[in-house]
């Protein structure tokens, strides 16, 4: 795969031309990448205009059906409710009924507590106190006490209910540190439901995969895109769908599906106008890869121009990566992370030839932004976001600085250094950039001192990318991954690594859980950012390293998402 080459670049050498010496170099054969320029245009469809005509009209028609009657409190209708909204989220429509959801839900946490009216019911006490959990409403984990025996113990009548036992399942990924009902009741559905899937004498194929799914990722890590993907066919066979809701699901699906299309073209045209096949031939191809992990982050329309200043800005963190950890030298790095931290274009004489290419679109994606921020009085957060890219060139630094002299640093610091340079806490600073009046000065000090909600995203995208990524990063000069530094420091093999690094991965998600739990360090909708990014790793990472070598799953995802629409 890689391999270290020695390469020599006189001053007629035109982009790479760097010194008159010869100049070892550690360079890694990324393949290409797999989509050409597949997505490079983009045609609008003739029919979108009386596609938004009919979803608007289905869209009035939900929302009737989402709205609370809080002078009545009619139990049964506040049961469906729950069931409707529930639906609504799988389908990937809530966006547009914030709102309601929000009103409707507040209404049951004040009218009831922690005491849901339909608690005999699992499946449906279940879902309630997953809604609430997600929706920030520290409801009681108290009420599944239920359903246990003096021991503690989940009686034999859970074990019969599956619908219940797959509910209780799911709700149980809210948990919190020290939940211990919670976690008794994931590891007895986890194993019960795992002994359903693998029972032979078990003909409910539909059942089967339904469990299936649920165990290969529960819907706490599900992106909703991608669970709008797969529950809509589910839920057309369902007899008793609402044909407004499912309607208006696909349309939706299809229209945004539209709008992600025309970004992924415009920035390709960007992309391959940097000409980095020719210029940086060294760096990693992977813009549509990389789409797909931005559209994670967030999918609504509203986000439009955050995209596509996330996708510049995250695809220079990409050619910043491959230039620390595969191709620049030290010295050439260490003369760039300086320039970095003056961020003024009279810098750019003092940088080798190869680099001043990154400077330049570095400095100028920033002042796109900033040309569109100042005039609202919002130039302060790109200046928060910068000091974020300062401090992540100087980590690589330490790292480049770790690779050359081979040293493996302790676990600690380790984590101190790569919790930088995994980017997640500068990548959700940019996530707030094009923000709306919910952003302010607090939201960009918040981040940048990486409280626990930030930690544990970057945390979780840490160890899966180093668990996915370990074996062929030491094949090349890369600083020791997270892996080895555990393996010498607590002297253990690299599979019990791998089991502890799984466990703090699930830790990390209850601290999400917790910290997305009112009253929230900043506004509720600023928490999904960080949470969308946890959520992708669990896509990404899981099987491999999907970001770089995207497997035959991933590529049916991307087309899902961005080629094939829906048929309404
Ligand atoms: C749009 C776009 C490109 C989004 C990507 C998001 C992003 C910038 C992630 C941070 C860097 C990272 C973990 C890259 C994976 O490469 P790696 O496994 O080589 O990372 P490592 O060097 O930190 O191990």
């Amino acid at each position: 795969m890689s391999s270290p080459v020695l390469c020599s670049y006189s001053s007629s050498d035109t982009d790479l031309n760097i010194c008159k010496e010869t100049v070892i170099r550690s360079t890694v054969n990324f393949h290409r990448s797999i989509w050409g320029d597949r997505f490079l245009t983009y045609n609008e469809r003739e029919d979108l205009a009386w596609e938004e005509q009919q979803a608007k009209e289905l869209r009035e028609e939900v929302r009737k059906q989402l709205v609370v009657n809080t002078a009545s409190n009619e139990q049964m209708q506040h049961v469906k409710l729950i069931q409707l909204i529930d639906v609504v989220q799988r389908l990937g429509v809530a966006y547009h009924f914030e709102e309601e959801i929000e009103e409707t839900l507040n209404h049951m946490f004040v009218t009831y507590g922690d005491h849901w009216i339909d608690d005999s019911n699992l499946q449906s006490t279940s879902v309630w106190f997953r809604l609430l959990r997600q929706q920030g409403f520290n409801v009681s984990s108290g009420i599944f006490k239920k359903y246990m025996d003096s021991k503690g113990n989940f009686m034999e009548s859970v074990r019969k209910d599956v619908q219940g036992m797959l509910s209780l399942y799911e709700a149980a990924y809210m948990r919190v540190e020290g939940e211990e009902v919670l976690d008794e009741a994931l590891s007895f559905t986890t194993f019960q439901l795992e002994n359903i899937a693998n029972d032979h004498l078990c003909k409910d194929a539909s059942l089967k995969i339904q469990i299936e799914e649920a165990l290969e990722q529960p819907l706490r890590k599900r992106l909703p895109r991608l669970e709008a993907l797969r529950y809509i066919p589910i839920y057309q066979k369902e007899a008793s769908h609402n044909e407004a809701l499912l309607k208006f699901s696909m349309l939706d699906f299809n229209l945004l599906q539209s709008l992600h299309k025309k970004e992924l073209s415009q920035i390709s045209k960007w992309w391959k106008n940097l000409d980095l096949q020719n210029k940086l031939p060294y760096v990693r191809d992977r813009l549509v890869e990389g789409y797909f992990w931005i559209l994670a982050v967030y999918f609504e329309p509203q986000y439009s121009d955050a995209r596509i200043f996330l996708m510049k800005t995250c695809n220079l963190v990409i050619i910043l990566d491959d230039t620390y950890d595969n191709y620049g030298t030290y010295e050439e790095l260490e003369i760039f992370t300086q320039a970095v931290q003056r961020w003024s274009a009279s810098c750019i004489d003092t940088l080798p030839e190869y680099m001043k290419i990154i400077y330049q679109e570095l400095l100028d994606v920033y002042k796109e932004a900033e040309e569109v921020l100042e005039p609202k009085g919002k130039a302060y957060h790109s200046y928060y976001t910068k000091e974020m890219v300062k401090e992540y060139t100087r980590n690589l630094l330490i790292e480049a600085k770790w690779a050359k002299e081979g040293y493996i640093p302790t676990v600690e610091e380790h984590m101190s250094v790569t919790m930088v340079t995994c980017a997640y806490g500068m990548i959700i600073a940019k996530c707030y950039v094009h923000g709306d009046d919910l952003v302010t000065e607090d939201t960009f000090k918040w981040v940048s001192t990486y409280p626990p909600l930030v930690k544990a995203s970057c945390l979780i995208l840490r160890l899966m990318d180093d668990i996915a990524t370990h074996e062929e990063e030491q094949e090349r000069n890369h600083v020791a991954s997270s892996i080895e530094c555990y393996m010498k420091q607590y002297g253990v093999s690299e599979e019990q690594t791998r089991e502890i690094f799984s466990i703090q991965v699930e830790d990390s998600w209850k601290v999400i859980n917790q910290e997305s739990l009112r009253p929230t360090d900043i506004p509720r909708p600023l928490l999904m950012p960080p949470i969308n990014l946890a959520r992708v790793c669990d896509v990404l990472y899981k099987h491999g390293d999907d970001y770089n070598h995207a497997g035959k799953e991933m590529i049916h995802i991307i087309e899902s998402l961005l080629a094939n629409s829906m048929s309404v």
